[in-house]
């Protein structure tokens, strides 16, 4: 097998089960295998399992690709769950609460849970770490999250990127670290998991509103002005709850909205460009085949906001076009009309 440089402190074949064979979860998968350890992929279709194991490639996302021998896949949580020292959650952060609520008794009391997942409960407005922590009991030491600029479509070809994994205890951080270290890939350690986890779910709410832009015909000052703005908002609504403001300007703050906005992989920011050009929320959602976390998100973010008592005017202008039907020039129009104000409020 070809050397993707796995962390040479890996000689134990570390056992990670990744629930969700989509986008995420199979480039991430491949990431974790390449890095040494030894992968058994949950997915919810036979026919996809079936293709992995036969012919290693996921034919539904990633056609073209051939993954590496160190992954497994299956249909039976039991199986992937065994074992495993890291069970890392891709599947749409909507689903997470019943899924995980079958795969609780499956997991051991040790296995640390690793988020891949950008979004916030609708309803409840809790972040995936939380979700985790209400479903399975979970301490902070066994709940993990992995995000930053990271499109799956840019790192199955192994193109170079780095990561924030974040945990409250800094030394699972550091195994996680080690665990998905490729020479690909590399991966920061923080302690901030509601800084991640809000920067992660924030950008996609951004990553539409500049998308809309787009599809506005409108240039780059105003979707600069949006990214910036946006991460504006995203440290306000980080600092009330109680994230450190040094994560909105690293790879799960400005590293994730760089990566979103500025590209056209990105699911939510060509939603976005798909309202701007007009199409309706019913229209896009008919042909969109991927998970745009933003798209139920933002309207979480907004209630989030609220019960903090946070400025988030982009988001609420996402929030009034994607479900409001509020048309997307009146939105710009508005947004530009509000109150003077400093910079640094
Ligand atoms: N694709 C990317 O580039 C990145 C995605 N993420 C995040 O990863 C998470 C997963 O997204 P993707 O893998 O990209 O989405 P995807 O749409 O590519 O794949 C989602 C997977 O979940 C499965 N799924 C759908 N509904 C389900 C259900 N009810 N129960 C169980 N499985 C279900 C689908 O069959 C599919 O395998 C999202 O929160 C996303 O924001 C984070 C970083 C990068
Ligand atoms: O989170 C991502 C990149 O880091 C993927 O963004 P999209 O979900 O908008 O494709």
């Amino acid at each position: 097998m070809e050397d993707h440089g796995g962390e040479a402190g890996n000689p134990v074949r570390t056992r990670v089960a990744v629930f969700g064979a989509g986008s995420w979860g199979t480039a991430f998968a491949m990431v974790l295998a390449d890095a040494g350890c030894d992968v058994t992929l949950w997915g919810r279709r036979p026919e996809v399992v079936d293709a992995i194991n036969t012919t290693r490639v996921n034919p539904d996302y990633f056609p073209d690709f051939v993954l590496p021998d160190g992954i497994t896949a299956t249909t039976d949580a039991r199986r992937a769950a065994a074992g495993a020292a890291f069970a890392v959650l891709a599947v749409p952060s909507q689903t997470l609460r019943a899924n995980l609520g079958a795969w609780t008794s499956l997991l051991d009391r040790n296995t640390v849970l690793v988020s891949l997942m950008k979004g916030v409960e609708l309803g409840t407005t809790l972040l995936m770490s939380e979700v985790i922590a209400e479903v399975t009991g979970a301490g902070p030491d066994r709940i993990a999250v992995v995000s930053g600029p990271n499109l799956a479509g840019e790192l199955i070809h192994r193109q170079p990127a780095a990561c924030v994994v974040a945990c409250r205890d800094e030394a699972v951080a550091r195994q996680l670290q080690a665990a998905c270290h490729t020479a690909y890939y590399r991966p920061y350690t923080n302690v901030d998991v509601v800084g991640c986890e809000i920067g992660g779910a924030v950008k996609n709410v951004i990553g539409l509103a500049v998308g809309i832009a787009d599809g506005l015909g409108l240039g780059d000052n105003t979707k600069a002005s949006l990214i910036t703005r946006g991460l504006a908002e995203t440290a306000r609504l980080g600092l009330a709850m109680g994230a450190d403001p040094r994560t909105f300007a690293g790879l799960a703050g400005m590293g994730d909205l760089v990566a979103t906005a500025c590209s056209p992989l990105s699911r939510n920011t060509s939603f976005g460009a798909s309202l701007g050009r007009g199409m309706t929320l019913a229209q896009t959602v008919a042909t969109t085949h991927r998970t745009a976390e933003g798209v139920t998100s933002c309207r979480s973010v907004r209630d989030l906001a609220r019960r903090h008592g946070v400025a988030m005017p982009v988001t609420e202008a996402v929030v009034d076009i994607v479900h409001g039907g509020k048309p997307p020039r009146l939105a710009v129009k508005e947004l530009m009309a509000r109150s003077a104000k400093p910079e640094r409020v």
